[in-house]
């Protein structure tokens, strides 16, 4: 029974295909199309796929891009199944939701934190725990280790950082420079202080998160951008490639078996 895991960012469509709806399942495929050429995938990178039994996934771009989804996996001659979407609740898969509106909290970092927490607590560790996603935008998520989500940061991510800083000023067209820890040139400065700004973020969630809890607490970064905040964390952390596919594996795995304890009831 394939799986089709779906992450649409405002970027990027990621899809990962597994060879069951669980944790742990083998991948079979995988790749990534920018939101423009998501017209691409049925002809391209979808075509030599086996047929999955099952697609789910989420999305933050939007629902026309939403329907553009559905309508590439229907011009799949050979696929027989419509791509449903998580939307954020007040509790699942043994997380819980803290926000004040939890249908508000955006898919992709909901499904995220799921994946996190299950990962740590495959491991045995029942510790807070700090999300990190570094994509369009940047979000610091904090989780007690009772597993529930007390809240999170939004910040702007590199690109759009830079973006704002070259429209709203006159001196800052420059080309992309490196993190430095005094910067002596535009290029240096831009992308050192967007680079740190992430990091500190992040450093004050952890204190934040520590505080609170009164224990150290794990940190899992994960998102298309994610490599160019490593070098520069101040906390130790684990740069993680699929911590969106893997929540939707567990989000599936969990609504299989209740739908199953359903069935038999
Ligand atoms: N090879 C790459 N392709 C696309 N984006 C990349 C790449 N390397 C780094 N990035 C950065 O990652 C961001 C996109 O990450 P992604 O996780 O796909 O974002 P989103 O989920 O918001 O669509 C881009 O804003 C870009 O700065
Ligand atoms: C914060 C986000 C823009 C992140 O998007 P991304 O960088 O993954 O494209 C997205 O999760 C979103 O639109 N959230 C809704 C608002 C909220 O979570 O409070
Ligand atoms: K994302």
């Amino acid at each position: 029974m394939t799986f089709l895991a779906i992450d649409v960012g405002n970027t990027r469509l990621k899809w990962a295909l597994y060879d069951a709806p669980r944790p742990g399942a083998a991948l079979l495929a995988h790749g990534a199309e920018f939101l423009e050429h998501i017209e691409r995938l049925a002809e391209h990178a979808w075509g030599a796929l086996p047929a999955p039994s099952r697609i789910l996934g989420c999305v933050v771009a939007g629902d026309a891009v939403k329907r553009r989804v559905r309508e590439q996996v229907e011009q799949m001659p050979q696929w027989d199944v419509t791509p449903q979407w998580v939307v954020s609740s007040v509790q699942e898969a043994g997380l819980v939701n803290g926000y004040d509106h939890p249908l508000r909290l955006g898919a992709d970092r909901w499904v995220a934190m799921i994946g996190a927490r299950h990962r740590l607590l495959a491991r045995g560790e029942r510790r807070p725990l700090i999300v990190v996603m570094v994509g369009t935008a940047v979000t610091v998520e904090a989780i007690d280790a009772e597993g529930r989500f007390l809240g999170g940061l939004i910040l702007p991510g590199h690109g759009i950082m830079l973006r704002a800083l070259e429209s709203g000023t006159a001196g800052l067209h420059v080309p992309t420079g490196e993190v430095r820890l005094f910067p002596t040139n535009t290029s240096d400065a831009l992308t050192s202080g967007g680079t740190y700004a992430i990091a500190g973020a992040v450093e004050r969630m952890f204190q934040h998160l520590a505080q609170h809890c009164g224990q150290e607490p794990a940190c899992l970064m994960t998102g298309g951008a994610g490599w160019k905040m490593a070098p520069s964390m101040t906390r130790p952390f684990e740069l993680v490639d699929h911590l969106i596919f893997d929540g939707l594996l567990e989000i599936a795995a969990y609504r299989a078996a209740a739908a199953a304890r359903q069935a038999a009831a």
